[in-house]
């Protein structure tokens, strides 16, 4: 609807970026930052696609007259669809945000068949429509198996295309563990979040460094693997309380930053050089590391190498750490089966 032409000579094609529920919250906490060049960097032009149901779209146009009143160097396009065909039509970047939010009295089925309706035809949809090389990621919640939903619905397109969030709980993990230890973020790493995005996920601090020390030697195990577990696992409810509304701002920078990983990679140099890389958590399909059946879309430690995650294997699991992450596996199993149930998959 909107549009404006990027660059010159040489400047690289636009990245398309497909954000459905982009009249929401995080959709319009996210917009302005991926059109500033947060995703991509400074040189790369990106083209949005918002992604919208017709009760939405008022808030995606008012948007978009903002996006055009920020004149961002890097904005090729921005258009606004209702239909998932169009929304995903040649769409580099899929970010799933919009989703149907659990309300009073309603059961877990109810919500599960719900999102059926929309991630089974989003995922068609991205299936016939999307970019070669489309990379899905799955916000809205139960993002897991919202993610799992539009994969089994796309079948042309590589199954590890499609990822959901958890990186808002690992960036929670990070931020707390160095609150916790007087200790900068750049400090912190080898954090990981397994499991669900959900209150089962076990933050795990086991293989964590503060500044090269054990982390649960520096804030204590009782802690560490206690009231700091808890609290992150519990964080979003936390921030509901205080704010009054779900976290926005955390869950864009969260979603950029695993699109920004994933894209320009976390470990490339890590790579060649022989060093080890930092990793971050991110829902990956299970590819059977660590005892995960590989049908659920869980959260591992991985690095991203040359733009395909790849998990972190070999990390030593205690028997803590195991009942926690069969815990959490467990949960996102059931919901697999309900969903199965349902049709949906
Ligand atoms: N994985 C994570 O770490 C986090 C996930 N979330 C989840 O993200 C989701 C979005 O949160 P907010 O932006 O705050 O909600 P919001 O309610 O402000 O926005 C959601 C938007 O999605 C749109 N929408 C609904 N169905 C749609 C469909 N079929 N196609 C396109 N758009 C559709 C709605 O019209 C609405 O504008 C929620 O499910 C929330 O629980 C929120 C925070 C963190
Ligand atoms: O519970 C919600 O809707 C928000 C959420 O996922 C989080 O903050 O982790």
């Amino acid at each position: 609807m909107t549009s404006s032409t990027v660059g010159g000579a040489g400047s690289p094609a636009p990245i398309t970026v497909t954000i459905s529920g982009a009249g929401g919250q995080i959709g319009y906490a996210a917009m302005f930052r991926i059109a500033s060049g947060a995703m991509f960097g400074p040189d790369q032009p990106v083209a949005l696609r918002l992604l919208e149901i017709p009760q939405g779209v008022k808030g995606a146009e008012g948007a978009a007259l903002e996006l055009t009143d920020c004149a961002f160097p890097l904005l090729a396009s921005v258009d606004i669809a209702t239909a998932p065909e169009r929304g995903f039509d040649g769409a580099n970047v899929a970010l799933l945000v919009g989703s149907r939010p659990r309300t009073a009295g309603m059961e877990r089925a109810d919500l599960l068949a719900a999102n059926g309706a929309i991630f089974g035809p989003q995922g068609r949809a991205i299936n016939d429509h999307a970019a070669e090389d489309v990379r899905v990621l799955v916000v809205g919640n139960p993002a897991n198996t919202n993610a799992l939903i539009a994969q089994r619905n796309a079948p042309d397109v590589p199954a590890d295309r499609f990822t959901a969030l958890t990186r808002l709980d690992h960036n929670r993990a990070v931020g707390l563990l160095a609150e916790r230890a007087g200790a900068a973020v750049a400090d912190i790493s080898g954090v990981t979040i397994w499991g669900n995005h959900s209150t089962t996920q076990y933050p795990d601090l086991s293989h964590a460094t503060v500044a090269g020390r054990p982390a649960l030697d520096v804030v204590g195990a009782e802690w560490g693997r206690g009231a700091y577990a808890d609290r992150v696992a519990k964080r979003g409810a936390e921030i509901i309380e205080v704010r009054g509304g779900s976290s926005v701002a955390s869950a864009a920078n969260a979603a950029i930053d695993h699109v920004r990983d994933w894209v320009l990679g976390t470990g490339n140099a890590a790579a060649t050089s022989g060093a080890p890389a930092p990793w971050t958590s991110v829902s990956l399909p299970s590819t059977g590391a660590y005892g995960i059946p590989e049908d659920l879309i869980a959260s591992v430690p991985a690095r991203s190498i040359n733009g395909q995650w790849q998990v972190v294997e070999g990390l030593s699991v205690d028997e803590f750490s195991r009942a926690r992450i069969d815990a959490s596996v467990a949960e996102l199993a059931a919901e697999r089966d309900q969903v199965a149930a349902l049709g949906l998959i």
